[in-house]
């Protein structure tokens, strides 16, 4: 288990996921009120088993027998009916409550920052998005209609048993505290398990994450069998759990069985007792037995339920742990939304640490960047040039001092307006699987056919995309795959043109590309930059040529007085 994963009860998730199912409880009551329905019917077909035992079969007349035979009959069908219903509208909402809480966690992990991303195992984080988030939905809407129904019966049998023989009722009831000691017991050893066993799942599921996006470098250093023996060890860690648990439920049934038994030969000797003094009739005893079963059935399923719910509570935990983690960065209750900026970006005295780094990435750092500017940021690796990158992105915000887009501090800016306004090229292009068209479109939601195809001839992509077979149309894969790195950094340029920013943060563009490819970046990137504010993260001569003014920075702080290129 992750160590930072709190042990909640099961109370304190089911008020945490409550609410999500706001929208279908008059569903799950209904469906709740339907197997309640079948219970009922289930008693009246006990009652009509009992009136042919002592009015039909002993006396042997079968004229007696149609009337509750035709009851019966009529309540099964109407019971089946019922348990179709209850059983559909309790799935149903389910299903509805699933979807909205994957959407949920899903919402709430798109809101924190990438850094977030790069602690965590991204399986890990797919684990629990699948997996977990389906063991809270069985705990959540299944589990609460299936206990509710399965209390309900229990109660209700147990009534009418009172109300037949209270005697026999009181000796059949023993069971109930057994069944609840039983339970108990098992349920926290599974408990236990469970949650080492969803910490494997999502381990397991890092390791394929991690192998098959990087298999390209599995197979260069000959690391398959590695990687399969690392599969292998987790593998066999969840066998372990899996085991346990399974020989635990295993055990469970028989337990509970064995008690179930004993409680029945007493019941039934009690019975025998009662016949033989005259007090109960043959049809009585029977129909007393056959009662039993739907009390015994619906204890059983309330104990198996119990056990259920605490596997289902540590994935619970995992979903919750996600939630809590970390606050998205959210919008000021004032934050106002900025129109078009005219791009004037201004640093005043900013530091920011990481947290838990031992120094500042960025140190009382202070630049002026006016409209339309190109300023090349450049130092050596470490220096803080990317975290200058993500601070204008508000990916963070500084710890001191202030960023400011035309005169107005970000932290007052809407999130939404702030990356409407500044548009991002990183260093590794990041593509979507998709058309080269989504790709590009992905800069904007309203982008037409016309701006896809001009923002492409700017960034000199328009050449290569139609000498494809499907042109626009042609499939790239998840990390671009079919396209060269030049190719892949025109597009995204061709992106960052679609957004059309009056700020670009462009981070590296050309780490990785050759001599060649570099040259056939700088006119695509000058169409680009003409006109926007442009903070140009580089490493590259050819790049800081273009630049307007650049800066040197060393240790998060400016290293040399801002002036013209170098
Ligand atoms: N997520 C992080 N958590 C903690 N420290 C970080 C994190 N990211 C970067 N750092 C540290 O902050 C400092 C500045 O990092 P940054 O990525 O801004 O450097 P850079 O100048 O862009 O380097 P490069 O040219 O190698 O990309 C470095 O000392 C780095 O180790």
């Amino acid at each position: 288990m992750d160590s930072t994963t709190p042990v909640l009860s099961t109370r304190a998730v089911f008020r945490r996921f409550w609410p999500l199912t706001r929208h279908d409880r008059r569903w799950l009551a209904a469906g709740g009120l339907l197997l309640v329905g079948a219970a009922a019917c289930d008693s009246v077909a006990v009652t009509m088993f009992a009136t042919i035992v002592d009015s039909s079969l002993k006396s042997g007349d079968l004229a007696a027998f149609w009337l509750p035979a035709g009851v019966w009959a009529g309540v099964a069908v109407l019971s089946g009916l019922f348990v179709f219903g209850g059983e559909y509208l309790t799935a149903r909402s389910g299903e509805r409550f699933l979807l909205r809480l994957r959407t949920k966690v899903f919402g709430h992990l798109q809101r924190l920052t990438p850094d977030f991303f790069e602690r965590r195992r991204l399986g890990d984080l797919i684990a629990r998005l699948t997996d977990d988030i389906d063991t809270v939905e069985r705990f959540v809407s299944s589990g609460l209609v299936q206990a509710v129904t399965a209390l309900f019966s229990a109660v209700f049998f147990a009534g009418y048993a009172l109300y037949l023989n209270w005697e026999l009722a009181l000796a059949a009831f023993v069971v109930a505290p057994i069944f609840a000691a039983i339970t108990r017991r098992f349920a926290r050893r599974i408990n236990d398990r469970s949650r080492e066993r969803r910490a494997l799942n999502g381990d397991i599921t890092a390791i394929i994450e991690e192998n098959l996006a990087n298999v390209a470098v599995v197979q260069a250093y000959n690391r398959q069998e590695t990687e399969e023996k690392r599969l292998l060890a987790a593998g066999t860690r969840m066998l372990g759990a899996n085991l346990s648990i399974a020989r635990l439920g295993a055990c469970y049934a028989p337990v509970v069985h064995i008690a179930e038994t004993a409680c029945v030969l007493g019941v039934v000797a009690l019975g025998t007792w009662e016949v033989a003094t005259g007090r109960l009739s043959l049809g009585g005893v029977l129909g007393f037995a056959a009662i039993l079963t739907y009390i015994y059935g619906p204890l059983q399923q309330l104990g198996q339920l119990r056990v259920m719910v605490s596997a289902a509570t540590t994935g619970s935990e995992r979903i919750v742990e996600l939630l809590d983690a970390e606050p998205p960065l959210a919008d000021a209750p004032d934050a106002c939304a900025l129109a078009r900026a005219t791009g004037h970006v201004r640093l005043r005295s900013v530091s920011f640490a990481y947290p838990e780094a031992i120094r500042p990435a960025i140190d009382q750092f202070t630049v002026d960047v006016r409209p339309g500017e190109l300023v090349a940021v450049t130092g050596a690796s470490g220096a803080g040039k990317s975290t200058i990158a993500k601070l204008l992105l508000r990916f963070y915000d500084p710890d001191t001092g202030t960023i400011s887009l035309d005169g107005v501090d970000l932290r007052r800016l809407t999130l939404e307006s702030l990356r409407r306004n500044v548009a991002l090229v990183q260093q590794e292009t990041l593509m979507f699987h998709g058309t080269i068209r989504d790709n590009i479109a992905y800069g904007s939601a309203t982008a037409t056919d016309r701006d896809i195809v001009d923002a492409a001839i700017a960034a000199d992509a328009h050449g290569f995309v139609t000498e494809l077979a499907n042109g626009y149309d042609t499939v790239i894969g998840q990390h671009g795959h079919g396209l060269s790195g030049g190719q892949r950094q025109r597009v995204a340029i061709a992106r960052a043109m679609v957004a059309n920013a009056p700020v670009l943060v462009l981070d590296e563009p050309t780490a990785g590309l050759d001599a060649e490819a570099v040259d056939r970046l700088i006119k695509p990137l000058r169409r680009l930059t003409a006109g926007r504010t442009t903070i140009l993260i580089t490493h590259d001569p050819r790049l800081t040529a273009i630049a307007d003014r650049v800066l040197v920075v060393a240790d998060g702080r400016l290293a040399q007085p801002q002036g013209a290129h170098q």
